[in-house]
């Protein structure tokens, strides 16, 4: 019998997300790693995306569209989703499945390594109201100070994994990327330029407000 967690027990007040759960059976047929957002957190992101009445959403890490769909969903009216992704096959799966699920017109996909994108998308003076941050844990902190860069007013930057399955709170994990979350999640804390929580459920999820 599976232990009941306070995780679990939340999750079965709601009603299952056909669209998000075929998302999930799509990515476990394909091979691809099954690390998308914790369905708490993707709740969470639509609400978010809503909320602030965001028109421009930029992601880093796209995989399989399962944090897409959430964000989609958030868009207003004439609003769009750029989502940055390394590998060629994640996005062709992500695009079908955002495709899939009604939102395809809202979604961009841009391949290859995020840094890149972000810095050309500084270049080309684009500016954004929410941030999911969900790639490579060594570049979190370079991935922070640009999405800072690019945002308007009061836009939101959200962090996924800052707990990193309790490694960041475990003085003997050494490796770069534990120590790369680490200071992002110091960062997230005291840049002056950010107001912000980190939320300790599921993998951790940061969440600042860019003054
Ligand atoms: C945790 S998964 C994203 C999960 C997704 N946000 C969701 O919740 O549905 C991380 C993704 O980041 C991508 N990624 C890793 N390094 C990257 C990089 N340097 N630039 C862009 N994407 C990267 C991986 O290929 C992978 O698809």
């Amino acid at each position: 019998m599976e232990t009941t967690t306070a995780e679990s027990y939340m999750e079965g007040l709601y009603a299952d997300d056909p669209v998000l759960e075929r998302v999930k059976e799509v990515i476990r047929t394909n091979n691809m790693p099954e690390i998308s957002i914790a369905p708490g957190y993707g709740r969470l992101l639509t609400m978010l995306v809503r909320m602030i009445g965001s028109k421009k959403v930029l992601e880093i890490g796209a995989l399989g569209g399962y944090s897409g769909i959430c964000l989609a969903r958030g868009l207003q009216a004439g609003g769009k989703l750029v989502s940055l992704e390394l590998k060629q096959e994640f996005a062709d799966v992500a695009k079908q499945n955002v495709a899939d699920a009604g939102l395809g017109e809202f979604v961009e996909y841009r391949i290859g390594e995020a840094l890149t994108h972000l810095n050309e998308l500084l270049v080309q003076g684009e500016r954004f109201d929410f941030f999911f941050i969900d790639a490579d844990k060594v570049n979190y902190p370079n991935y922070l100070e640009l999405a800072i860069q690019l945002a308007n007013p009061g836009a939101i930057i959200a962090g996924d994994n800052t707990l990193m399955r309790g490694k960041v709170v475990d003085a003997n994990q050494t490796k770069t990327s534990v120590q790369a979350m680490r200071s992002f999640n110091k960062l997230i804390a005291t840049d002056p330029r950010l107001e912000s929580t980190i939320l300790p459920a599921y993998d951790g999820l940061a969440l600042a407000r860019v003054k």
